[in-house]
């Protein structure tokens, strides 16, 4: 189909849907689907809030690097990348390089009530003391980050995944 020879690479914050939407995509497109997330806890054994306690943030973004480089040696791939992963030089290069990069824009509201009751989740609340504030400070510059490096811009606030999900195969074959 459309995208055999190339890489679809999801972008955005905690709760923008990357997991889900990748895996539709994944089952629609008939691409395989890699999400960073579980790459790690698989080769690991453990679960990402054991490696952020264990080793601190630097250790699991380490693990996220070797991960993303990895996996974007592939070809005909999906993969959701952790939300911190572009802002390293070297993963935003490689993606930009290797795939189409898509951001799903999401509004923090939004990505509160996403993962309000999501256990997994937890320790990234945990980190993010007064979570709300810090991350309406962070809002806007990571808004520009993620613009920068995406090739295609979804609004995910208002519209489900699988609305999300054919609007991107439409941008795709349209491309
Ligand atoms: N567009 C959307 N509309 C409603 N719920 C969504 C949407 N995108 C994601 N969700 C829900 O939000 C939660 C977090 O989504 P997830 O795919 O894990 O996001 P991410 O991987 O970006 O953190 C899941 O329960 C998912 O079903
Ligand atoms: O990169 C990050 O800071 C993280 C984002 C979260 O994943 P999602 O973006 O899939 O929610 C979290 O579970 C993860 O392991 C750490
Ligand atoms: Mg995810």
């Amino acid at each position: 189909m459309i995208m055999k020879k190339n890489n679809i690479f999801l972008i955005g914050p905690v709760g923008s849907g990357k997991s889900t939407i990748g895996k539709h995509l994944s089952k629609k497109l008939n691409m395989e689907f890699y999400d960073s997330d579980k790459e790690i806890e698989k080769r690991t054994g453990v679960d990402i809030g054991w490696i952020f306690d264990l080793e601190g943030e630097e250790g699991f973004r380490k693990r996220e690097n070797k991960i993303i480089l990895e996996l974007t040696d592939k070809q005909g791939i999906i993969l959701a990348t952790g939300v911190e992963a572009i802002k390293n030089k070297n993963n935003k290069n490689r993606l930009s390089a290797r795939g189409i990069v898509i951001y799903l824009k999401t509004s923090i509201e939004k990505q509160l009530s996403r993962t309000k009751h999501d256990k997994k989740k937890l320790f990234w609340k945990k980190q993010n003391t007064i979570l709300y504030h810090k991350l309406k400070k962070l809002e806007k510059k990571n808004n520009l980050i993620y613009k920068d490096i995406a090739d295609f811009t979804i609004l995910t606030d208002k519209y489900n995944t699988k609305k999300i999900t054919n609007q991107i195969i439409k941008i795709l074959e349209n491309k």
